[in-house]
């Protein structure tokens, strides 16, 4: 079946296990933060991987040491959906390689 918009009961739900991320304007949205700029740079360096591989892309910011990602999906029309959840999820994966921690 085609990827579907999520019900907003549905994406509480799903941000359960998933603390940090936060739903406003249609987005899912994270910060992190980091000891220093290369290892903000790495995470996004990798995030980039990550999002070739399942085709699915967030929008980056990349400060000085904190990470700023929003992803929704395009092709419903910048709703949320299981796409955005699987991406947080492996960002969530790797973040704490990086040296990651909340904003
Ligand atoms: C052609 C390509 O598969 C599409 O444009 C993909 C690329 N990355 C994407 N990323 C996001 N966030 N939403 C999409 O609908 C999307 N579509």
């Amino acid at each position: 079946m085609a990827v579907q918009p999520l019900t907003e009961q549905e994406i509480q739900r799903r941000l359960e296990p998933l603390p940090g991320w936060s739903f406003a304007d249609d987005r899912l949205s994270r910060t992190y933060v980091f000891k220093g700029h290369p290892q903000a740079a790495g995470l996004v360096a990798e995030i980039a991987t990550i999002q070739e591989e399942l085709d699915h892309h967030s929008d980056l910011t990349l400060g000085y040491n904190k990470v700023g990602v929003s992803v929704n999906t395009h092709s419903v029309g910048g709703k949320v959906t299981a796409l955005d959840f699987e991406l947080a999820g492996r960002i969530e994966e790797i973040a704490p390689q990086h040296g990651a921690r909340a904003d």
